[in-house]
């Protein structure tokens, strides 16, 4: 069977990730899984355990950490973020497309396991605008708000890292452009060549 094609959005923090991800999945035509973030963090009101995040102690943490059952994870903010791996493994080999959205530490130690994934950097319009989003959104002090923006301009620059680049004008606009991407993704030769051999092979048996 054909293995599903691995999406990584990421891109600097205020850029508009969960916003653009969120919209996506409320397209119709969407048929590919979002991975499900592990974290330690404390659930802001209106999140749901199980569909915003799988909100764990850091004691349960530590054990999959130990146990190699993440992908990857990183400590932001005094908390643990992390991709489950099974989840990942799973509906990659069920030939399902899986999407995650992380943070750029974590999408640059996904491509050095996993380079075949679709690796999209979301980007700003400009610096200007994401101070703006970052003030807008209210969930960060004044100081905060400047250190998330000067760890930007390191981040923005690890783009190169990445296949594609995506600006966040407008977030509809956003939402076509990945979707164009994962369009294009599943039509690459590496990802249909497997198939063809192995017709090719069973022919030839
Ligand atoms: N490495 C990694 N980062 C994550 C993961 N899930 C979320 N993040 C990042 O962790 C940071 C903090 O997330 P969160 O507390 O939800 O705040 P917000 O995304 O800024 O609203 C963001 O930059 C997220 O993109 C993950 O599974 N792995
Ligand atoms: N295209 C956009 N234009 C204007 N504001 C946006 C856009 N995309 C996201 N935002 C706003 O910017 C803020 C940061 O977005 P968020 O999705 O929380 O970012 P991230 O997940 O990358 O940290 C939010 O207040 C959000 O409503």
């Amino acid at each position: 069977m054909k293995r599903g094609v691995l999406i990584v959005l990421s891109g600097p923090s205020g850029v508009g990730k969960g916003t653009v991800r969120k919209a996506l999945f409320e397209e119709p035509d969407i048929d590919f899984q979002y991975s499900i973030s592990m974290t330690t963090r404390q659930p802001r009101s209106g999140e749901v355990n199980g569909e915003d995040y799988f909100f764990v102690t850091r004691d349960e943490f530590e054990t999959e950490i130990a146990n190699g059952d993440m992908l990857e994870y990183a400590e932001y903010v005094g908390n643990y973020y992390g991709t489950p791996k099974k989840f990942i493994d799973q509906t990659l080999a069920a030939g399902r497309d899986v999407l995650l959205e992380i943070d750029v530490q974590g999408a640059l130690q996904v491509k050095e396991k996993m380079p075949e994934g679709a690796y999209i950097f979301l980007t700003p319009p400009d610096l200007a605008a994401l101070k703006e989003r970052l003030i807008g959104r209210g969930t960060e002090a004044m100081e905060v708000i400047d250190r998330r923006v000067s760890a930007a301009t390191a981040e923005i620059r690890m783009m190169a890292n990445y296949d594609y680049a995506v600006v966040n004008d407008e977030v509809s606009l956003a939402v076509n452009r990945i979707k164009d991407i994962i369009k294009v993704e599943r039509l690459r030769v590496n990802r249909v060549l497997p198939e063809y051999i192995k017709m090719i092979e069973e022919l030839e048996a």
